[in-house]
């Protein structure tokens, strides 16, 4: 009786054990996998990191062709002629104007901010004029002109995602591939900043 009684106590131990072994596996893996972000979601952060890196590309000629013509940086006209366009199309794509707005303000930002820097060396350094730069309204305008629906577009889908603090940690890892804005890093930390304020945003709700 009394070792009938010892082994079914060993066996309920065991047994428990192992439940509870299981569950903390189990637990364990459930967490790993909620630290990665949704398969589909990655497709989309990458499609808008390469449209935010091809915008901040274009930066070093708009530089160039301001550094010979002698135009100012900052251009607010053609900043409102974007803006204005934003909001129409972000209207027909269904996306909220307000968050595509600073989406595009950090991106006139982080433009300019590279255009300051490159300005500033070639300055120190006493930079000539570019031989044959291109042409800000005939080639670098149009270019990003083309660049605003993309964007739009791919706000559209990024919008979709549930964001959450591991998004924004695929964002910030991804950004730092994805996204050179040759000036070490500052002008994409400025372009990034409305999309990782938006995961805040959607994690408190
Ligand atoms: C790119 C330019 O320089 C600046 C940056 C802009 C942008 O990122 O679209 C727009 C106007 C300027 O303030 C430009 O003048 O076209």
């Amino acid at each position: 009786m009394g070792v009938e009684r010892g082994s079914f106590t060993s066996v309920f131990h065991f047994t428990l054990r192992a439940i509870i072994l299981v569950i903390l596996v189990l637990g364990a893996a459930y967490q790993a996998r909620s630290a990665e972000p949704a398969d589909d979601a990655r497709p989309v952060v990458d499609h808008l990191l390469k449209l935010v890196d091809e915008r901040l590309a274009i930066a070093s000629d708009v530089a160039k062709a301001k550094w010979n013509s002698g135009d100012p940086i900052d251009a607010p006209a053609r900043e409102a002629k974007i803006v204005d366009r934003v909001v129409v199309e972000a209207t027909r794509a269904g996306v909220d104007a307000s968050f595509a707005l600073e989406f595009f303000r950090h991106q006139f930002d982080a433009s300019k901010l590279i255009q300051h820097r490159l300005h500033d060396r070639w300055q120190r350094t006493k930079h000539p004029p570019f031989d044959a730069p291109p042409s800000l309204a005939e080639d670098i305008r149009p270019k990003l002109d083309q660049l605003t629906p993309q964007l739009i577009e791919s706000l559209r889908d990024f919008k979709r995602i549930t964001v959450n603090a591991s998004i924004r940690r695929y964002i910030e890892n991804r950004s730092e591939t994805l996204i050179n804005d040759g000036i070490g890093g500052e002008a994409r930390e400025v372009a990034l900043r409305p999309l990782l304020e938006t995961s805040v945003l959607n994690e408190s709700f």
